[in-house]
């Protein structure tokens, strides 16, 4: 039996960790076996590539070295957790997948969205997500959600202007995979946007 894999992406603070973590309880009361993950991250080897991307420290680091350590840190994911957990017939909520690399370094560095995809074919092993939640949020808005500011990591650290890049390219992916993302007001209450995205899971999964 494969199981089914959802994500929930969108920009910094906007709200899809709080999600992921409602949408596992709720999901483990009507049954279903869980697995929740992060990207980058999710295992000790994604974890440590994690820990070089965003190193606040390593601000000389080229857009494409940053694509690449992405599209390793999922290559793992997918290896070690995502792909095994699919194939025993759980449930995946991912907290970013490659639509952040679409959107982060295919149209907030200015990589294109077609050279992120072609790259990530060789990490993704066929695997997409089912359904992808979008917290939509503007970017001032999430980044000030952050309680510590001084703690921002090396993409956090960005200016104003990429960060509205992000939000703009995830509202342009959105729009052109209605089929797969649903696009969601971050700035309501955390319970609305959990009663929202349980209905459409209950949809998908005939609960
Ligand atoms: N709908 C909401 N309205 C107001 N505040 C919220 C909402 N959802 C989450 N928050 C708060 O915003 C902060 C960031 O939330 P959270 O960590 O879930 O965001 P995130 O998108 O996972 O962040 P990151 O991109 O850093 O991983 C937290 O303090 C959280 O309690
Ligand atoms: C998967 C992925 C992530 N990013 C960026 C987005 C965030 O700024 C960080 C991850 O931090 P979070 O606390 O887990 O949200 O990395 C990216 O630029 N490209 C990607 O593919």
């Amino acid at each position: 039996m494969k199981g089914i894999f959802i994500t929930i992406e969108g920009p910094d603070g906007a709200g899809k960790t709080t999600q992921r973590e409602l949408l596992k309880e709720y999901l483990e009361k009507k049954g279903y076996d869980v697995l929740i993950t992060r990207d980058p991250g999710g295992n000790p080897i994604s974890e440590a590539i994690r820990e070089v991307i965003l190193n606040k420290d390593f601000t000389e680091m080229g857009y494409m070295t940053e694509l690449l350590l992405y599209a390793s840190a999922r290559a793992q994911l997918v290896k070690e957790n995502i792909k095994p957990a699919l194939d025993a017939g759980q449930a995946v909520i991912a907290d970013r997948f490659v639509d952040s690399s679409a959107v982060y370094q295919g149209i907030g560095r200015g990589l294109g969205v077609d050279t992120v995809y072609k790259v990530n074919e060789f990490a993704l092993q066929g695997i997409m997500p089912d359904m992808t939640f979008l917290m939509d949020l503007d970017a001032q808005e999430g980044i000030s959600r952050k309680k510590n500011q001084a703690e921002l990591d090396r993409m956090e650290n960005e200016k104003m202007e990429f960060h509205q890049k992000v939000v703009d390219g995830y509202r342009m992916l959105a729009d052109m995979h209605t089929e797969r993302i649903v696009k969601i007001d971050a700035t309501l209450p955390i319970d609305e946007i959990h009663g929202i995205i349980v209905g459409y899971v209950e949809k998908k999964l005939n609960l």
